[in-house]
């Protein structure tokens, strides 16, 4: 087995995940992979572990290595989700570790999820340090980034971060490196995986950049626990962080909108006219043939939404009630937005989508736009100009000014 050395005596022992396509909602058209890492030192340590069903591949590649997992000494566990522990238990049967190190909530985690008070925990916090020979881990609690207990393992000899969840992203590949992998691919999965995942811990994400940078840690590598290690270039992802979390946006807008009779999809493709009359270009996003998860990564840094949705039974179509709230969960932040739509007789669903982008705080530029039925000549005009709204209030927004809501 070709065995991967990311430093001197640590090793990737992780498994590849070629068929997950639905994570949590999230579509992984590419796969994952669910990090693991062995530091072969007088302390064998292993840094997280597998989902439940890999456990077999995991082994393999320790095996590979040390030639007998009862070796390892100490099993670090950064973050408690099932897709890095769910292999646990069966792991702590096998390897009988001297130390399960976690953070104060990973063990409360960890005890909620396997109920097992016999384990050998070592609570550790930040600031702490554990030394496993030549090798020092030193740990660094990231509470909410993305659950209570997430937290980072840094190498201070190698200046190596194990990152748990943050930094990566899904995506199956034989290689193991950010340089070995297509730049654009990269740049997409780890905008998806930020996206549907951190948005809404974008605070989180600032307090920690802006704790790196106090702390002074350099970064040679990073290896998070899903995807490419990076060791090319760290701060290209760490820059993305920071652009994501303070909501810089690219200047397009987006058109989401679903449709049952075509109204809707009539007002849709009026309102893109008249942004890109206005200079504004878009993209355009039909929710019966997007998936929540790639609407959400266009939103990501979009800096404009503008909202189609006819009225079905009182209230908004399934599609746009799935997406919105997804959306709503994830609280993307600093947008304009606007809402149109056609209806039949009572036309509840404009209303219901603007009031949850006010709940989102996005700046609502117009009062929403309502065709009853089949718009007219003069229906589809009004829409043009509904372009040209958000497309101005867009440059606005972008030129610094300040731009108040209507609603
Ligand atoms: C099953 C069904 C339920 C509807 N319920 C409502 C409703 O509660 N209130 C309303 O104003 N219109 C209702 N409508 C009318 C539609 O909103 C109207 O036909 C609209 O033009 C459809 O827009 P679309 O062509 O974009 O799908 C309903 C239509 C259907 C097919």
């Amino acid at each position: 087995m070709k065995n991967t050395e990311l430093a001197k005596g640590i090793y990737w022992v992780g498994a590849i995940d070629w068929n997950i396509r639905d994570f949590h909602g999230y579509s992984t058209n590419r796969g994952s992979t669910y990090n693991a890492y062995l530091i072969v030192d007088d302390k064998i340590t292993l840094v997280d572990t597998v989902k439940a069903k890999f456990k077999g591949e995991l082994m393999h590649r320790i095996r590979s290595i040390i030639g007998d997992p009862k070796q390892i000494d100490y099993i670090v566990v950064n973050h408690v989700e099932m897709d890095h522990s769910g292999s646990l238990p069966e792991v702590i049967a096998e390897v009988q570790p001297e130390k399960l190190i976690c953070s104060k909530m990973g063990q409360k985690a960890l005890l909620q999820h396997f109920h097992r008070e016999d384990w050998p925990y070592q609570v550790v916090g930040s600031g702490d340090e554990i030394k496993l020979g030549e090798h020092t881990l030193s740990f660094l609690e990231t509470r909410m980034l993305h659950w209570p207990d997430s937290m980072f393992a840094y190498v201070k000899d190698e200046q190596l971060l194990f990152s748990n969840d943050a930094f990566g992203e899904h995506l199956a590949t034989s290689e193991r490196f950010d340089d070995e992998v297509d730049a654009g691919v990269l740049a997409h999965e780890t905008t998806k995986y930020y996206a549907n995942i951190l948005t809404l811990y974008s605070q989180q994400v600032r307090n920690l950049l802006a704790k790196v940078a106090e702390l002074k840690l350099d970064i040679k590598t990073i290896a998070p626990d899903h995807g490419v290690i990076w060791r090319k270039d760290p701060g290209r992802i760490i820059a993305s962080y920071k652009r994501w979390s303070n909501y810089e946006s690219n200047g397009r807008a987006l058109v989401i909108y679903d449709t049952m009779w075509e109204s809707t999809r009539k007002m849709a493709f009026a309102v893109a006219e008249g942004l890109l009359e206005a200079g504004v270009p878009y993209d355009m996003f039909d929710l019966a043939v997007h998936h929540r998860s790639d609407v959400m990564t266009a939103v990501l840094d979009a800096s404009a939404l503008v909202l189609g949705c006819p009225t079905l039974n009182n209230g908004m179509t399934p599609h746009m009630a799935d997406y919105i709230q997804y959306m709503r969960g994830l609280r993307p932040s600093r947008k304009i937005a606007a809402c149109f739509g056609s209806y039949g007789w009572s036309g509840e669903s404009v209303k219901m989508m603007t009031e949850i982008l006010q709940e989102l705080k996005m700046t609502i530029c117009h009062p929403g736009l309502r065709v009853q039925y089949v718009p007219t000549h003069a229906n589809l005009h009004d829409c043009v100009e509904l372009g040209h709204t958000v497309a101005k209030a867009t440059k606005a927004f972008l030129a610094g000014e300040q731009v108040e809501s209507v609603v």
